[in-house]
């Protein structure tokens, strides 16, 4: 198993408390796509952050690639994000004063563990995969908003995660965009086996991936 949630459960104090998820337990196998689907409120968003290792306030148990997470230090758990996870978010936070290859090699260069030649071949490869290589040089704010957000993926692909989690990836693009995002994940997907995890509103988004969880009031109902 690629990622187990255990009777997660989390609250938000504001001031009172107001329980949001609610023995939330789920299993991801490696390899497969997954999307999270369900009504705006229901707790997708918080129970990605949770399982992406972002938010450790809750009660419950995570487990990424067959290791106890929940209770680890930020360091470790930092750790484990830069390594084994990618992430899309619905604004793609390029930095726009650097090059689109820049961008994409930023997190490889953080985690260290390969020379920058061999990061700038990766990085250029997954570009080529994303039909953005032609784009390398470019600064990222000279890009359309459905370019930055395959640079984007590209970027969450550099360290050859386990998986990549997505939160709304394509809500903040038009239809045509969002098809090509949907494009890339699946072929990333079918193609080259990718773990994918993403939160999305988009029915027809969620028709294509493997296995939809539907949440509920802060609960999996499906
Ligand atoms: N920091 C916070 N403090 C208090 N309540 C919060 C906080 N963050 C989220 N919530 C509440 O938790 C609930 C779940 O929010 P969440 O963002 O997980 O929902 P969602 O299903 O992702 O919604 P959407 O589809 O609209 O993004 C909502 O009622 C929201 O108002």
């Amino acid at each position: 198993m690629l990622l187990e949630a255990k009777h997660i459960n989390k609250s938000f104090h504001d001031p009172v408390t107001v329980p949001i998820l609610k023995d939330v337990s789920i299993e991801i196998p490696k390899g497969q796509f997954t999307s999270i689907v369900g009504k705006s409120g229901c707790g997708k968003s918080t129970l990605l952050y949770i399982l992406s290792t972002m938010d450790t306030d809750y009660e419950g148990e995570l487990w990424i690639d067959g290791t106890r997470l929940t209770g680890k230090t930020e360091a470790e758990l930092a750790s484990v994000r830069n390594e084994k996870i990618g992430f899309v978010f619905q604004f793609h936070y390029l930095l726009n004063e650097f090059s689109v290859l820049q961008n994409v090699m930023l997190p490889g260069l953080k985690l260290g563990k390969i020379s920058p030649q061999e990061l700038e071949h990766r990085a250029i490869e997954h570009l080529r995969k994303l039909g953005m290589d032609s784009k390398a040089l470019k600064k990222a704010n000279q890009l359309s908003g459905g370019e930055k957000q395959r640079v984007a993926i590209a970027r969450a692909l550099i360290n050859d995660p386990l998986i990549i989690m997505g939160d709304e990836p394509t809500g903040n693009l038009d239809k045509k965009n969002t098809e090509v995002v949907f494009d890339i994940f699946c072929q990333l997907s079918e193609e080259y086996k990718q773990s994918l995890l993403i939160v999305t509103h988009d029915p027809n988004f969620a028709e294509r991936t493997q296995r939809i969880i539907e949440m509920e009031d802060g609960r999996v109902i499906q």
